[in-house]
């Protein structure tokens, strides 16, 4: 089959250098010929150019939203046309704000598309909720149209339009979740298996428990959206906001895989990979990590 590889080099959804650079580590790490060693026709579109803003508003309460808002358009518009040229596209984070224009480009080719959110944070604080202002918390309560009341005025995204409903998100792997994050999950009764559930279920019941969730009649398109912080920190230490107490490996590998058996997985972001974080013993292993997640998405199995 045929994948569309972009990178996204973005680092403004939060304040640690560094992510720009995640595109170029995972490519380093041999990323792209072991996509082309599992036989798939992959293209690589490079780094997405994401243009530069002055920030020109200084009051509000989302850090960056001008370049935020920006690169969220681009990031829209080329995984639209990947997904369009019939390419399953794989996006390469860049911190997790690249969701708001990945989900939504998705969206515009595969408007019934449902999402998987596997992170250790649940990011979709609303620059209301949030206690950071950082937007890489923030990238779901832009998608999600039960959200919108809630929202303030937002300026730099008239391109980006709610297109999520709840009840087509489920998340797998919170350990991090903010009060107003909490209150939000419960109001609108987005499905959470968090590691309290991979605990008790256990990484089989939940992923099964999250498709049917989302997806009943298992007919619809896929996103996955993998937050690199959602792994234990020992498997990902070059990551902004690490989270003790994360999924193994084994556990990061049944979810992708599983995802991949369906046939119906459309596009896969892989965020918050920061090559300037941890000394290059740490980087190495957060790459490889992070392409062994890719590897089981695109059609490797452990069973062969
Ligand atoms: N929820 C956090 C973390 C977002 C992480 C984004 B990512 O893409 O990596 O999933 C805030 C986290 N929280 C702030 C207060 C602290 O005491 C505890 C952590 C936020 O800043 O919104
Ligand atoms: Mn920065
Ligand atoms: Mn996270
Ligand atoms: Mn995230």
């Amino acid at each position: 089959s045929k994948v569309g590889v972009i990178g996204v080099p973005i680092h403004m959804g939060q304040p640690r250098p560094g992510t720009e650079h995640g595109p170029e580590a995972m490519r380093e790490g041999g990323l792209i010929s072991k996509l082309e060693g599992l036989g798939l026709d992959v293209e690589d579109q490079g780094d997405l150019f994401l243009e530069k803003h002055d920030e020109d508003i200084h009051d509000h309460p989302a850090k960056n939203v001008k370049n935020v808002g920006s690169a969220s358009s681009q990031i829209a518009d080329s995984v639209y046309n990947t997904i369009k040229s019939g390419r399953t596209c794989l996006a390469l984070g860049g911190d997790h704000s690249m969701a708001i224009g990945s989900i939504y480009g998705h969206s515009l080719a595969e408007p019934d598309h449902v999402v998987i959110w596997v992170d250790a944070h649940a990011d979709i604080n609303t620059p209301l909720t949030s206690s950071s202002g950082n937007m890489h918390g923030m990238p779901l309560s832009f998608l999600v149209k039960e959200v919108q009341p809630y929202l303030p005025d937002i300026p730099h995204f008239d391109n980006i339009k709610p297109c999520l409903s709840a009840k087509n998100i489920a998340y797998i792997g919170l350990r991090d979740v903010d009060p107003g994050e909490r209150y939000i999950i419960e109001k609108l009764g987005i499905h959470s298996f968090s590691m309290t559930e991979v605990d008790k279920f256990g990484i089989k019941d939940c992923v099964e428990k999250a498709l049917h969730a989302v997806d009943p009649e298992g007919n619809k398109p896929i996103h996955l959206s993998f937050d690199i912080d959602a792994l234990d920190p020992s498997l990902a230490p070059s990551t902004g906001t690490p989270v003790p107490g994360g999924l193994s490996i084994r556990e990061g590998n049944y979810i992708a895989e599983e995802l991949a058996a369906t046939g119906r997985l459309t596009c896969v972001d892989l965020a918050e990979v920061n090559p300037k974080l941890g000394n290059d013993r740490d980087n190495e292993t957060t790459v490889r990590s992070a392409i062994t997640i890719i590897q089981h998405c695109f059609g490797n199995r452990r069973q062969g």
